[in-house]
């Protein structure tokens, strides 16, 4: 199944919600406006003539030549009652605020009293929500530099690990040799589940033993990349907010390490963000940004909720790089993220 698909029926939770509301909104439409009467008068109408179909369904002219057309699309005149309901949805949507205005106003300008389909709103909310993301739809970019060193940040349960395993697994497939730092060396349980991922990827997975201190683990897994000439090494890291003051010296710790090895690095710093959190997800690209100097995002989990829209509210928001985005717990469920591809299967076209 193609990537574009997967997101289609993956994302179909928020898109149904934005799909079926636009729906909703149009048809909320009053009776269409009473066509005037004709000055003329209208010759009498022939005496119906006895027939199994209601003269209303009997295809016109056109129709019979070319076969039966669809039954028209209700529509809705574009009117400021309407905006505001646009509006609401957006909002429901976790298109945030400011978005959810910027969106709509955009949407109004060149339609203000026109009637408009649902199928003209999806369209026109996509082509909204594409120019919006286009700037930022950018695959992690690849450096000459060996070890390339990406740190992964985030909170716990945000889809690191996963997010990791699935990115070391597509670099070995693209041909690059990758070593991985289990950096959370507090939970075992997320250094296990990074060595399944490595061993899943066929990726060497470097640990520590429990409760030492991840900037050693790090300027050791450095040490092992640039002997081994990997082309990338990632650096998993704990990701408690409860103490931002530890977590803030624990990053700026790992960070000044691997620079005595390399001090262009970290080459990358990933915030891994959970699609689920909605709007919490805006927060918490405050929050890592102050921690660290985030150079992009990825965001899981777009299957199974119904906020996806907070992707648009983080681009228009932050305009940071996405580099990709999760719709699932397999291996190949996450790619680059492309602008148009997720506006159309977010509105549900
Ligand atoms: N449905 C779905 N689940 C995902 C996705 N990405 C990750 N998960 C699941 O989310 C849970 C948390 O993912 P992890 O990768 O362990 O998250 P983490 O940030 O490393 O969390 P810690 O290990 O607690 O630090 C796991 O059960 C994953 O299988 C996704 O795109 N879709």
């Amino acid at each position: 199944m193609s990537f574009f698909s997967k997101l289609r029926e993956r994302l179909s939770k928020s898109s149904s919600k934005i799909g079926s509301g636009l729906d909703e909104i149009v048809s909320e439409a009053g009776p269409a406006p009473v066509q005037p009467a004709p000055s003329v008068p209208a010759p009498a109408a022939p005496a119906p003539r006895p027939t199994a179909e209601p003269a209303a369904e009997r295809p016109g002219f056109m129709g019979r030549i070319f076969g039966s057309a669809a039954p028209a699309e209700p529509r809705r005149e574009l009117d400021d009652a309407m905006l505001e309901d646009l509006e609401d949805m957006l909002i429901a949507a976790d298109m945030g605020t400011d978005t959810a205005l910027r969106v709509t106003a955009n949407i109004a300008e060149g339609r203000m009293g026109r009637r408009i389909s649902a199928t003209e709103l999806k369209q026109a909310l996509a082509d909204e929500v594409t120019r919006i993301m286009t700037p930022v739809a950018r695959p992690l970019p690849l450096y000459p530099k060996k070890p390339q060193v990406v740190l992964v940040v985030g909170v716990n349960g945000s889809g690191k690990t996963t997010t990791i395993g699935k990115l070391a697994s597509q670099f070995r497939t693209a041909g690059k040799s990758v070593v991985i730092a289990a950096g959370d060396t507090f939970r075992a349980a997320a250094v296990e589940q990074l060595q399944v991922w490595g061993q899943r990827a066929g990726v060497p997975v470097m640990v520590a033993p429990q409760g030492s201190d991840p900037a050693s683990l790090a300027f050791e897994a450095m040490t092992r990349a640039e002997a081994e000439g990997a082309d990338l090494l990632l650096i998993d890291t704990a990701g408690r907010l409860q103490n931002r003051a530890d977590l803030m010296e624990e990053l700026a710790k790992i960070v000044r390490v691997i620079r005595k090895k390399d001090p262009s690095a970290p080459h990358n710093t990933l915030l891994v963000l959970d699609a689920t959190t909605g709007q919490n997800a805006l927060s918490q690209v405050d929050t890592f940004r102050k921690l660290a100097d985030v150079s992009g995002l990825v965001m899981t989990k777009l299957d199974g909720t119904a906020r996806g829209g907070v992707l648009v509210a983080l681009a228009d928001r932050f305009g940071l790089p996405i580099h990709a985005i999760g719709v699932g717990e397999q291996i190949d469920d996450l790619d680059a993220f492309d602008a148009r591809d997720f506006a159309t299967a977010l509105v549900g076209l």
